[in-house]
């Protein structure tokens, strides 16, 4: 904006530029009478993003200025497009009525709606969560806080970068806070996909969030929330509490609590895994994430809550025993669920709907729902109670019906009341006498109207004689042309219109100023009414977040029992062994998506750390191996959130992390060498095995040559097998036949091809897993599958058999299979005192949140040990 002719700027002009530099980075939204106003810049920006005319306005004699804006009733239409197209938008409000003042009315801003923090329905999702995310950047470690304000939840973690990322993927917050000085570390270790912004350093400070918190929290100490020792992710929370007064959200009561992420308590997935296995998102648009499967819920806490399970699934036999226990109690009790179901699906956002009580926002119909949401619960907690199975008569008890609230709001609030409070019609009779009076003389004072209308009409004989209103004259007779010469005379003409004339008289005068005065008191009262209800609703703030979190309970796990009717699941058997032992298991996402006829071929898999740890997988493109490797982690997974899985049984020794690594494949992030790229993934696997992983390998090496592939692929099955502390569960896949080999040499590797028939030199895929390996990889029949010309299928063929001949393949096989054994006597280290210092060093490193700087100065550091 021009800003050279400041002294000659237009008295509302100079308020905004005012009002503007405190909103730094924000679009900022000037209500000017009815309008919405966006000038300079933000002009151009908003009328792109919400196709608005820009204009230009004479801003005094200091410069033109661009100007687009829409009417303030069309907020709810607008603010959210802004919103979702990353702007953080400051709503600047009139602060007193303009009738009221002279000269300029003072304005403010009221709320800075950011992506991450709204409360409005149309910027959120109803079955997803609206993350706001603070990460704080320490020396070693990082600390993560996630806020969702429009619900209360509040909860933090602290850990290496790669645990924050995968917590960052997991819950995919809308916006990311971090310190202006974090700026590079953020951008080194995380997706520049976010929408970010940066507040001033001193606001990630520990003494200052530890204030923040207690003072949130109105507690001495943060110990109750387990959170003490945290000091990063206290620093990472602060700094949110911060960033609520910086965009004007100053009622948040209804954030009582932070809970910690406690990654000991659930499985371990890298953020790979979370991609790969299409748990949450699909990899590629159009694609059908396992969650699209399993959540059927009925609420949006259940559909928020289910997200939240997917992706941190528990290690905790009794909890996830206990969620089976009650989907096996849902599953065989129909009538149980059908009347469980009746109330959920008209229960609404519970626990949205509580939190805009909290912050003052909720409208008169939404406390209706809150009503009728609190009348459902009645039917709903007895339904729980009179269930045999204990842990649902323990939900049932922990419900509050909170009878009080729901007496007060039936007994004053209107049940079809309107939107707004100053409409009319909003409380009951018999609440407030004051009121009933005013309401008397109104409705009798529009009789009174009716009944001089008729009187007026028998006196003059004007048979089309109406009263009506209207904003500018109040009250008014209108009497059509034709009988314009019957007017008595002391009616006052006001309106000529081309058929009629208005007029007013003294008697409608009088009996306006009763009725609008009326009205106008009736609307005061009604608003006092209504605030003393609202007033009254926030103590129930902590019992209904609580019930809130029960319903989502109930919906996900009612939601478990219903796929497992509908799909045939099975309960897993949860144990402690390290077996897992799943028969005839299918892919749950894939058996819904094949075409009408086409069974899904099921297939037993067994991994345990005692005698079949390793399962090398063979067979051609296209086999299935994918697929079976996926359905063998979901099928661990959804036993492990609780639900039932896709088999005929299933033991699932509980595994304390998941990880997967896919093959080069062309959707990996740009710039990086993709090879690069698999081996550094797979490097972060090798370094956090544990002997409860489960281990998934697609294709490793495929980015290479072969001989290096093979190779790489080789030497990583070796390791796994022999790494002195853990004894992963694996599941391989490869078209590396030669590493069939392996299963010779080592114990715990069996081979396994998913097999197909050749028949005429076609390929008929039978998706059946067998015990053995496999001779060919089937490429070229794959390829004329695919439609490739013939010519190249036919020359490819050659060169494969030229090839044969020569025995390259076997040369290589001879090779391998000649290749000394390696055992990885790790406790070689020990044996040098230097070695040993070296292994130590080696061991606190923690790869993933090194850049590759840090990692060139730590070899050189390393190999300057070894002079
Ligand atoms: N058990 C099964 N029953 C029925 N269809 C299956 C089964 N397994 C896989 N499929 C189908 O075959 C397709 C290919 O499977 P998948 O991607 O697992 O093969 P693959 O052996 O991993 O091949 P590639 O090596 O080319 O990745 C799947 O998309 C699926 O539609």
């Amino acid at each position: 904006m021009a800003k050279t002719q400041e002294a000659k700027e237009t008295p509302l002009m100079k308020q905004y530029n005012q009002i503007k530099s405190k909103y730094p980075g924000a679009l900022l939204l000037f209500r000017v009478g009815d309008f919405y106003e966006t000038f300079g810049e933000d002009a151009v920006k908003a009328s792109k993003v919400l196709n608005i005319i820009l204009t230009k306005r004479a801003n005094g004699s200091a410069s033109h200025i661009e100007l687009a804006g829409f009417p303030h009733h069309a907020m709810d239409n607008y603010l959210p497009k802004l919103v979702r197209a990353g702007h953080r938008v400051a709503i600047c409000d009139q602060l007193e009525d303009p009738k009221s003042v002279k000269g300029i009315v003072k304005r403010g801003v009221t709320e800075l709606v950011t992506p991450g923090v709204s409360f409005d329905d149309n910027v959120l999702e109803t079955g997803r969560n609206n993350y706001l995310a603070s990460i704080h950047f320490s020396k070693n470690t990082l600390g993560v806080a996630f806020l969702d304000i429009s619900t209360g939840e509040f909860m933090t973690a602290s850990g290496n970068a790669s645990y924050i990322d995968k917590l960052l993927q997991g819950f995919q917050p809308s916006e990311i806070i971090y310190s202006k000085s974090a700026r590079e570390h953020f951008s080194h270790k995380f997706s520049d996909d976010y929408n970010v912004h940066h507040l001033e350093d001193w606001i990630y400070a520990f003494d200052f969030a530890y204030e923040k918190l207690t003072k949130q929290f109105k507690t001495n100490s943060l110990k109750g929330f387990g959170i003490e020792n945290l000091e990063e992710g206290i620093i990472a929370a602060g700094a949110i509490l911060h960033y609520l007064e910086e965009t004007e959200h100053k009622k948040i009561e209804h954030i009582a609590s932070i809970s910690r992420i406690e990654e000991e308590k659930y499985v371990w997935m890298d953020k790979f895994t979370i991609r790969n296995l299409e748990l949450v998102y699909p990899q590629q648009e159009g694609g059908i994430p396992l969650i699209q499967i399993l959540d059927k819920t009925l609420t949006p806490m259940g559909s928020r809550q289910i997200k939240k399970w997917m992706v941190l699934p528990v290690k905790d036999k009794a909890v996830i025993e206990e969620r089976l226990q009650i989907v096996e109690a849902f599953h065989s009790n129909q009538d149980l669920t059908e009347q469980l179901s009746a109330s959920l699906k008209s229960m609404g956002d519970v626990e949205r709907l509580i939190s805009k009580v909290a912050v003052g926002r909720v409208n008169p119909r939404e406390l209706n729902q809150l009503k009728k949401a609190l009348g459902l619960m009645v039917p709903l907690k007895k339904a729980l109670e009179e269930s045999e199975e204990q842990a649902l008569k323990k939900l049932s008890n922990q419900i509050n019906l909170c009878e009080y609230l729901y007496e007060l709001i039936d007994s004053q609030l209107m049940e079809d009341a309107p939107l707004h409070t100053n409409q009319g019609n909003l409380i009951r009779e018999g609440v407030d006498p004051e009121l009933d009076d005013l309401k008397k003389i109104a409705f009798s004072g529009k009789d009174y109207l009716l009944q001089l209308q008729k009187r007026e009409m028998e006196k003059t004989g004007i048979t089309s004689l109406k009263v009506a209103y209207n904003k500018v004259f109040g009250y008014y007779l209108e009497v059509t042309n034709s009988h314009k010469d019957k007017v008595p005379q002391e009616w006052i003409r006001k309106q000529t219109l081309v058929n009629a004339e208005r007029y007013i008289t003294e008697e409608l005068k009088e009996y306006e100023e009763k009725i609008l005065g009326a009205e106008d008191k009736m609307v005061v009262i009604e608003q006092r009414i209504f605030q003393s209800l609202l007033q009254n609703a926030m103590d129930f703030v902590s019992p209904i977040q609580q019930n809130a979190k029960i319903i989502a309970q109930v919906d996900c796990l009612l939601s478990f029992a219903e796929i497992a009717r509908a799909n045939d699941y099975v309960k897993p058997q949860i144990s402690e062994t390290t077996a897992l032992d799943i028969k005839l298991g299918r892919h749950p996402v894939i058996e819904q998506q094949l075409p009408h006829g086409e069974e899904y071929i099921p297939n037993d898999v067994f991994l345990d750390n005692e005698s079949q740890q390793i399962m090398i997988i063979t067979g051609p493109n296209m086999a299935g191996k994918s697929a079976l490797l996926r359905q063998t982690a979901l099928i661990v997974l959804m036993a492990q959130m609780g639900c039932y899985v896709p088999a005929k049984s299933a033991e699932i020794g509980l595994v304390d992390k998941v990880f997967t690594r896919v093959g080069a494949s062309d959707n990996l992030s740009k710039g990086e060498s993709t090879f690069m790229v698999e081996m550094t993934e797979t490097a972060s696997i090798l370094n956090n095995l544990s002997d409860r992983s489960l281990v998934l390998m697609d294709e490793i090496g495929r980015g290479t040559s072969t001989y290096d592939g093979v190779s790489i692929a080789w030497s990583i099955v070796e390791f796994l097998h022999n790494h002195p502390k853990s004894k992963a569960k694996t599941l391989f896949a490869t078209h590396y036949h030669e590493l069939n080999q392996l299963a010779h040499d080592f114990p715990r590797i069996k081979n396994y091809n998913v097999s197909v028939k050749e028949i005429d030199g076609e390929i008929i895929f039978l998706r059946k897993l067998k015990k053995g390996g496999s001779e060919h990889s089937f490429g070229i029949h794959v390829a004329h599958l695919a439609g490739m010309p013939n010519p190249v299928v036919l020359r490819a063929n050659e060169i494969m058999h030229h090839l044969e001949k020569d025995k390259i393949r076997d040369k290589a096989n001879r090779k391998m299979h000649e290749v000394p054994k390696n055992n990885y006597q790790l406790n070689m280290f020990e044996a040098d005192p230097v070695l040993s210092e070296i292994k130590d060093l080696l061991d606190k490193l923690d790869i993933n949140s090194m850049s590759p700087v840090e990692a060139l100065l730590k070899l050189n550091e390393l190999k300057s040990k070894l002079n």
